[in-house]
């Protein structure tokens, strides 16, 4: 028996949870080598989801049939950040849904990277809650004067166009909130504003009617531009703003270029929708800031090997 024992007290609450069909599936982080063949006498019929950010051990992981490997950045984060990074990105290649219940065994401690500890928490996460204070927990990170409400209320309806497009085809676009005065000195319209003649409560995204109208909009040439109030000002807008200065990992184009620009030469935030990724990117101060993928993306499988083959040149963030 070559499993602590604290180890074994907790793959035996993670499978009682499982068999109780409280959840669908058991996360391991782990960095320690563990004895698998072992681990898997005590989570027989359970799934098994695996990450390692250390190579070496990640490659042992895949060898073997009767383990989803997970690959995450080997970056020195905290075991919560990457127990968000590992289940953003199962969801994101589809191999758990948005709202699986999901059993994560890690270390809560912090360890140092020469000195990998054993499991010693068990967490039992609820992704759809879990995504959402994700999301809300970034945000209040952010120093800025625009309120929570309208940010999440344009990523909200950014992610939706990112998941859904319009009418079958992947849409992109660019949301600028706030600075509105600045942001539209910096920009000009190259068709007709679709806003104009419309009161403020016809332009307001906490409507739902208006944040379903704008998904046609979004399908139109140029930025949108909401208020800080969360009403809708000007579509249909290119944002005149050099891109000198700017750095981007390569894959990005012209819409990101410019989203990052905006945001740095003004107060916004740029909120830009990727066409070919469906991936939803916060912009301030020139900065990516938010990263959201586009979770139940139909054929999510297609976008994501292209961007997982630039993220392997070092293209992607
Ligand atoms: N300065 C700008 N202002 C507003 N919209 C812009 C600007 N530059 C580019 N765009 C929008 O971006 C589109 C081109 O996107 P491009 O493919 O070059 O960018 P990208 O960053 O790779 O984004 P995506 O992932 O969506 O393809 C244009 O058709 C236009 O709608």
């Amino acid at each position: 028996m070559s499993l602590p024992k604290q180890t074994l007290a907790l793959l035996q609450a993670a499978r009682d949870i499982i068999k109780s069909q409280t959840a669908d599936a058991i996360l391991f982080l782990t960095e320690t080598s563990l004895d698998w063949d072992e681990v898997r006498s005590h989570l027989k019929n359970c799934r098994l989801i695996v990450t390692a950010v250390n190579e070496e051990t990640a490659t042992k992981l895949r060898a073997r049939e009767d383990l989803e490997v997970i690959d995450i950045d080997p970056e020195p984060v905290p075991s919560t950040e990457r127990m968000s990074l590992a289940l953003l990105k199962a969801v994101s290649l589809g191999r758990i849904q948005p709202g699986a219940h999901v059993v994560v065994l890690y270390n809560g401690i912090a360890t140092t990277e020469d000195r990998a500890e054993h499991i010693d928490s068990l967490s039992l996460i609820h992704l759809g809650e879990h995504l959402e204070r994700l999301t809300a927990q970034d945000l209040r990170k952010l120093d800025t004067q625009i309120p929570l409400e309208t940010l999440k209320l344009v990523i909200d309806l950014a992610s939706e166009i990112g998941r859904e497009g319009r009418e079958g085809k992947p849409v992109g676009v660019i949301f600028v909130v706030g600075d509105t005065r600045k942001v539209l000195s910096l920009s000009k319209p190259i068709n007709f504003n679709p806003f104009r003649g419309y009161s403020a409560e016809e332009r307001d995204l906490r409507d739902r009617r208006v944040r379903e109208q704008i998904k046609d909009i979004a399908q139109l040439d140029g930025a949108i531009i909401i208020g800080r109030d969360g009403v809708a000002v000007a579509a249909c807008m290119l944002l005149e703003v050099s891109t000198e200065g700017i750095v981007l990992n390569k894959g990005f184009g012209s819409r990101h270029a410019a989203a990052a620009a905006i945001s740095q030469k003004t107060h916004a935030i740029a909120v830009c929708v990727s066409q070919s990724s469906g991936t939803v990117r916060l912009f301030q101060n020139g900065e990516v800031v938010l990263h959201i993928e586009p979770l139940s993306r139909p054929h999510i499988w297609q976008p994501f090997r292209l961007e997982t083959q630039e993220s392997e040149d070092g293209a992607e963030d």
